[in-house]
């Protein structure tokens, strides 16, 4: 589900993600991948020494480029990693600490502002952990709501949606708790995030009408009110409703087998009641090239679909697939908006 190369009217700005996990080996590996995987330029905010240190964990020397604007970012990327600012941290590889978690804050607020300013034609996000984070100033649940704060757009329009060469799927809730999901489904959040999810497929993906199919609460889609009335009560008036405005709508699916092979050619993205009906099917199917892409904001922001994997960094065992497809595929929605000027 990624094309070849795209030129997007402006670099992409990388948040270095949590210093401690695999982000910045990451990032280095995909400069070092820039030709063959067809890469728009890029540039990181700040980790200039923790950047060239994670190279070398992998056994490159990384050549890091310092720029003062992103606009420099083009020229550079061809001889170096444009690193923009200097605030950096020691490696501290599998370690998170406070530093570490102010230094991955700081690399997302500002590579964030540079996007919603247009300095920068994206923005690929380093993961996070939240927890850590949250320990030095972060409120919101990820990094999905912290973009749609800075739009200045709800929460809510700002949708997740995970995409891999096999799948697309949009988890309608996500950090929340189980047993607060039933009470979160409702009517209007149904249809206030397919809408979106139509708009964007459109816009930045080039596919319309999108076909989406709407997964069931409950095993079975609920067997007919058997086993959960959520389906009856409100996943199906919203089906209805979406059909009615037009939407190429279908559901709801009994989620066990909508991921099955014969079943994913029918639907062009899935939208799943809660966050691991969405994403186990992804990260099991796409792993190493899934990306997780936020929907409906006036800015293109993409990261991988894993975390931050303390366990390995620094081990030289983490795969960049993931990494690289969210820089492609963030040049690619970059691109498009750019050629068609449509960016809210
Ligand atoms: N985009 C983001 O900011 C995301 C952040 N997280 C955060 O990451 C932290 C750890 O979460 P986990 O659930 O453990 O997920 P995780 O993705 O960090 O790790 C899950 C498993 O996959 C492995 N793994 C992850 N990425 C890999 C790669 N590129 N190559 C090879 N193996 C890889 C890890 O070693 C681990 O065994 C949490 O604090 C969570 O909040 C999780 C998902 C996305
Ligand atoms: N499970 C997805 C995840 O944790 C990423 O969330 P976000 O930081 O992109 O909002």
């Amino acid at each position: 589900m990624s094309g070849s190369k795209v030129i997007a009217a402006a670099p992409l700005a990388v948040s270095l993600g949590d210093p401690a996990g695999i982000a910045p080996e990451l990032i280095a590996e995909a400069w070092r991948w820039r030709g063959d995987a067809g890469l728009t330029p890029f540039f990181v905010v700040g980790g200039a020494g923790l950047l060239a240190a994670a190279a070398r964990t992998r056994g490159f020397e990384l050549p890091v480029v310092p720029i003062a604007d992103p606009a420099e970012a083009p020229a550079a990327f061809a001889s170096g990693l444009p690193v923009l600012g200097d605030e950096d941290a020691a490696p501290a590889f599998g370690t998170p600490t406070p530093d570490g978690a102010r230094l991955a804050l700081h690399s997302l607020t500002q590579a964030t502002a540079l996007a919603v300013s247009g300095a920068a034609g994206a923005i690929v996000t380093g993961p996070i952990a939240k927890s850590r984070l949250a320990e030095v100033g972060f409120t919101q649940p990820g990094q999905t709501e912290f973009c749609a704060d800075a739009c200045g757009a709800r929460h809510d329009d700002a949708v997740m949606m995970l995409a891999g060469p096999n799948l697309r799927t949009v988890p309608l809730t996500v950090h929340v708790a189980l047993t607060e999901v039933p009470g979160l489904i409702t009517r209007d959040l149904i249809e206030r995030k397919a809408r979106i999810v139509a708009r964007a497929l459109a816009r930045d993906f080039g596919l319309a009408p999108a076909r989406i199919a709407v997964t069931g609460l409950n095993p079975h889609a609920g067997e007919d009110g058997r086993m959960g009335r959520e389906e009856i009560d409100t996943i199906i008036p919203a089906i209805k409703g979406l059909s009615a405005e037009g939407l190429a709508v279908t559901g709801p699916h009994p989620a066990d087998a909508l991921f099955a092979a014969h079943e994913r050619d029918k639907f062009d993205v899935a939208l799943c009641m809660y966050h691991d009906q969405a994403l186990i099917p992804i990260k099991t199917l796409d792993f190493d090239a899934g990306v997780n892409v936020t929907l409906g904001l006036p800015i293109v922001r993409t990261s991988p679909d894993h975390g931050t994997a303390f366990g390995i960094a620094g081990k030289n065992l983490a795969s960049p697939g993931a990494m690289i497809a969210a820089l492609r595929m963030a040049g690619e929605c970059a691109a498009r908006r750019a050629t068609t000027g449509q960016t809210a």
